[in-house]
């Protein structure tokens, strides 16, 4: 089974009233199009994301593995027709698909597993989020009220609209005027579509307030956590210490279970920290052999890929060896590029700094090292 994110995001947004179309707008320090991304890459139920541009803006989306870009047509349902015919010409092996709108870029991947697993069960060909209206309705005419319309069994429809690959894509080719929705044209053609709970949130921006009401959804859906970790190694004999990733040349060599890199230590603690996950001691036991001598990229790559699992981005680092020698400053640079290796974060986010204990206390003795490491984790959506 293979299921496949539709991502439109060719429209001109008329309405938004921004200089450019409002999927490349600014939003909470990012873009539009890349909140909605992010919410389709970590759905782990989605295997594919294809995103559907106009033709002036294929430029705007660099490169990535994680999605493949098609063009597409004059209308929201041209656009749909174009990325489902790639779909279809591109791997062929496509099952079910979920066609989402990128204005819709609050949306979390909880809800979207959801629809997604929803569909998979096959007990229906269509599945589409929906809220019931809650207000009154009227009919409007020249400023003043024309009529009511009841509003039982009314709906407000939503996107991801989910469905087997090949009904759906059958119903645009039967259908290429297409309707309003995607739900509409499966409608037509027959299909039986099921309707899952929609999400107040799941706004999809339109008008020009709508971009000050989705950047507080969005904020409200972050975590940010910030972690801290602390360490010291003993000196004893050797002729280099390893601190964040660099042998560091020195008459001394420092004590430890592992290659005893104080640094590192420091730093794959406060990941531990902030995922409130325990600590290193915890994970990587020192009564346990195999860890005797072990190189600490083990440690905080474990640590790293901690955080990523439970879907939390690392913004920066900030670690700070305190010692009276050796000399830090001379490698720093070195260090922070071994850090961003590991982790994954630009170096441009990662300091490593030093500072000495104005020969006071054990570090001011020179009888070891200690470290201290703070970290942001950063999850965007929920
Ligand atoms: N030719 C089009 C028109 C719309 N869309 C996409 O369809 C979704 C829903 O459309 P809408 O909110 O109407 O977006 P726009 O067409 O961009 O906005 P407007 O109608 O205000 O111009 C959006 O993600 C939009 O990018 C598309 O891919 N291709
Ligand atoms: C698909 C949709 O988001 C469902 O509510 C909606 O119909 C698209 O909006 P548009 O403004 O009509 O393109």
């Amino acid at each position: 089974m293979t299921i496949a994110a539709l991502i439109v995001a060719a429209g001109r947004g008329q309405r938004a009233g921004t200089p450019g179309p409002k999927q490349w707008q600014p939003l909470g320090g990012r873009r539009v199009i890349d909140w909605t991304l992010d919410a389709f890459r970590a759905t782990p139920l989605i295997d594919r994301i294809l995103v559907v541009l106009h033709t002036d803006d294929l430029g705007l989306l660099p490169d990535s593995p994680d999605f493949e870009v098609t063009t597409g047509g004059d209308t929201r349902a041209g656009s749909v027709r174009n990325g489902l015919e790639y779909l279809a010409a591109n791997g062929g092996d496509v099952t079910h698909v979920l066609i989402h709108d990128v204005a819709r870029c609050c949306i979390t991947p909880a809800h979207i597993a959801q629809i997604a697993a929803r569909v998979q069960t096959g007990d229906t060909p269509g599945v589409a989020p929906a809220l019931a209206v809650t207000d009154a309705l009227w009919i409007g005419a020249d400023g003043q009220v024309a009529g009511t319309q009841d509003r039982s069994g009314l709906y407000r429809a939503q996107t991801p609209q989910a469905f087997d690959f090949a009904a759906i894509l059958d119903a645009h080719r039967a259908h290429p005027g297409g309707g309003a929705d995607d739900v509409e044209v499966a409608r037509v053609a027959g299909l039986a579509v099921s309707i899952v709970e929609g999400d107040e949130s799941n706004l999809k921006i339109t008008h020009p307030p709508d971009f000050t009401r989705a950047e507080k959804i969005l904020r409200d859906q972050m975590d940010i956590r910030i972690g801290s970790g602390f360490d010291v190694h003993r000196f004893g004999a050797g002729d280099h210490v390893m601190l964040c990733g660099v042998a560091v040349p020195h008459e001394r060599g420092l004590q430890g279970h592992s290659d005893a890199d104080v640094g590192m230590h420091a730093l794959t603690d406060a990941i531990y920290g902030g995922l409130a996950m325990g600590d290193i001691g915890r994970h990587f036991p020192p009564s346990d052999p195999q860890w005797k001598g072990a190189e600490s990229h083990i440690f905080l790559r474990h640590a790293v890929n901690l955080a990523a699992e439970h879907g939390f981005k690392i913004n920066n680092i900030d670690v700070t060896l305190i010692c009276e020698r050796p000399k830090i400053t001379p490698h720093s640079t070195a260090m922070r590029a071994a850090l961003a290796e590991i982790t994954g974060v630009t170096v441009d986010r990662i300091s490593v700094k030093a500072t000495t204990s104005e020969r006071l206390g054990f570090t001011g003795r020179e009888e070891g090292i200690a470290a201290q490491a703070a970290v942001t984790l950063v999850k965007t959506c929920a």
